[in-house]
């Protein structure tokens, strides 16, 4: 068992699909996996254990955020071996060809979160980016399953409500597509410890034009993200 994950050795599959809400968690499992097992319900935060076309996967919630996706995407690499995490997450888009419920693959991910400046005490911006196999797998899975999917950078933010809107469409300037919160920590510690991370993002608001997905959008398009997600882990 680790500090945030109540699973024993071996409970956990080394390959990982990490949405970041829970309830999402159990969803995935419940809707793809076989015989899947719940391994943790340590501060609600679920994790799930079964088999997709034959193989183990497990599901683990991430939580909204960098430090909470830090803390289960260490542990999950460093207390139970797990080589491969998959971020299957919502965004909201930047980009103005971006339309709701597109699929995104995030070849890397800026910030604005401290926790990678202090890692090299503000002298040097690491770029935290997928890993090239992941990505490459997923795009021709999503090609194979005639799911569209955008290829390229996206802000991991600290805030959900910023009061700087103006430094999005700057962003937007330099190609980033989207906004979320969890990637960029995601893609660090991935590297640091010499796991592979890819995330995958569903639009579900457009920050620029303010539209809004409906929760049953929402969740048809997650599905084919999931689908994607999954056959690139067990590739
Ligand atoms: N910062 C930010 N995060 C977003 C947005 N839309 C979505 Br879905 N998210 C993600 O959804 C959660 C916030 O609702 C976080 O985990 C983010 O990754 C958005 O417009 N902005």
């Amino acid at each position: 068992m680790s500090i945030h994950i109540g699973a024993e050795p071996g409970d956990i599959a080394e390959r990982v699909l990490m949405p970041g809400d829970p309830l999402r968690a159990k969803w995935i499992a419940e809707t793809y996996l076989d015989d899947a097992k719940c391994y943790t319900q340590v501060r609600g935060m679920y994790g799930f254990t079964g088999r997709w076309q034959g193989v183990d996967v497990s599901v683990q919630g991430s939580g909204m955020g960098m430090p909470s996706a830090s803390i289960y995407a260490h542990e999950l690499i460093n207390d139970y071996g797990v080589k491969t995490l998959i971020r299957v997450g919502s965004c909201g888009a930047l980009a103005d060809e971006l339309q709701l419920r597109d699929v995104i693959a995030a070849s890397g991910a800026s910030t604005d979160s401290n926790m990678n400046r202090a890692r090299f005490d503000g002298l040097i911006d690491y770029a935290p980016v997928a890993d090239f196999g992941l990505l490459r797998t997923a795009v021709e899975t999503a090609e194979q399953r005639g799911i569209p999917m955008r290829v390229g950078p996206i802000l991991a933010a600290d805030a959900f409500y910023t009061d700087r809107p103006d430094l999005y469409d700057a962003l937007a300037n330099y190609g980033v597509l989207a906004v979320e919160m969890e990637s960029a920590a995601l893609y660090t510690i991935a590297a640091r410890f010499r796991a592979r991370a890819l995330t995958l993002l569903t639009v579900s608001d457009h920050i620029k034009r303010g539209e809004q997905t409906t929760s049953q959008e929402r969740e048809q398009t997650f599905g084919q993200m999931v689908e994607i997600a999954l056959d690139t882990a067990i590739a």
